[in-house]
């Protein structure tokens, strides 16, 4: 297993072509947001455009139209019962991220089937949170794209059926090559697994024990995937790896450090990676 370090980020966050629109920079859809968990799909799709995606929409229960457009007019909004709109819209983007919030209802199982049965092998799709406990609740067919999930270690146990203390790296290798995909298992010291190895983690803190960590984690990766997407699996890993070094130099003066305080200062350490060079200390607030 390879320790995980700053150099993924120079490798991916690159200064962005000047000839360039929206376009340029990809298309995420972020499906979740039910009528309970409102927060977790505002705190996706918050991450997904700080993180610099071109176009941003928002799958999720009306209830949180309102709420998500008062914090990020950034974003589009479609009703997720709405099949038609989903399938149309699937089909316009580079990247889902699906599950944030999604719920594990009838409908949140809905959804899920037709994200899955609508994406393309050319597609990336992250699938997090509620969408990993309906998929091993149900064991659907999977979706077709290129798959990232983000478990954390409880989901990851209802996925792999793997019980939490037997997750050796070893384990999640071989749970990981049946599943296909990338899996990474978030916990303190995050581990990544992929076809092509395995990463750890060794940066982040306690302070990043809050609610909506990982679903803007999700929304991280959506937005990186879609904006550098000539290698998926190094914008995934320098996306988490941004995630906890933000989280890391907030940490510095705060007890605990909020989500989408993370989202909020991922313009500047970008721009700040995008001009360093290799022997520069990445540090956004100095
Ligand atoms: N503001 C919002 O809208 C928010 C909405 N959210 C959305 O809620 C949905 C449900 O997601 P979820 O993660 O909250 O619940 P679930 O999948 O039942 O897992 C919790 C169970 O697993 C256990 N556990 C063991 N190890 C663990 C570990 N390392 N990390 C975490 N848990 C661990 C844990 O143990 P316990 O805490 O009880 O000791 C408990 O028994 C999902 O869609 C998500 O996106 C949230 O993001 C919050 C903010
Ligand atoms: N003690 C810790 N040390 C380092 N990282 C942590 C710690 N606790 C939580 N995290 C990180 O916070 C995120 C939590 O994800 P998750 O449980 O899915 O949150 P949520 O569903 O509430 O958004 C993960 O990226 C995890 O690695
Ligand atoms: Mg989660």
């Amino acid at each position: 297993m390879q320790e995980l370090d700053e150099k993924i980020l120079r490798q991916v966050i690159k200064p962005r072509p000047q000839e360039s629109f929206k376009g340029t920079f990809g298309k995420v859809l972020l499906v979740g947001g039910n009528h309970q968990y409102g927060g977790a799909i505002i705190m996706a799709a918050t991450a997904a455009v700080y993180a610099g995606a071109g176009l941003v929409t928002v799958a999720c229960d009306p209830l949180n139209v309102t709420a998500l457009h008062t914090q990020l007019p950034e974003a589009m909004v479609i009703d997720f019962h709405d099949q038609t709109a989903l399938t149309k819209l699937v089909a316009q983007v580079d990247t889902v991220v699906i599950g944030p919030g999604l719920g594990t209802e009838a409908a949140s199982l809905a959804v899920l089937q037709t994200v899955f049965a609508q994406t393309k092998a050319a597609q990336t799709v992250v699938i997090d949170g509620s969408a990993i406990t309906l998929l091993a609740e149900h064991r659907l067919p999977l979706s077709a794209g290129q798959l990232i999930f983000t478990p954390h270690q409880m989901e990851w146990q209802r996925l792999s059926g793997l019980a939490i203390a037997d997750q050796t790296p070893t384990a999640n290798q071989a749970a990981q090559a049946k599943l296909g995909g990338m899996v990474l298992v978030k916990k303190h010291h995050t581990e990544i697994y992929a076809s092509t190895g395995s990463w750890r983690l060794p940066i982040g803190s306690a302070a990043q024990a809050v609610g909506g960590m990982g679903d803007t984690l999700a929304g991280m990766i959506g937005g990186f995937c879609a904006q550098f997407r000539t290698d998926v699996t190094q914008a995934a890993l320098a996306a988490t790896y941004a995630h906890s070094a933000i989280a890391d130099q907030l940490a510095e003066n705060q007890y605990v450090v909020l989500p989408h305080q993370i989202s909020h200062a991922l313009p500047a350490f970008m721009k700040k990676v995008a001009q360093s060079g290799p022997d520069h200390q990445i540090g956004f607030m100095n």
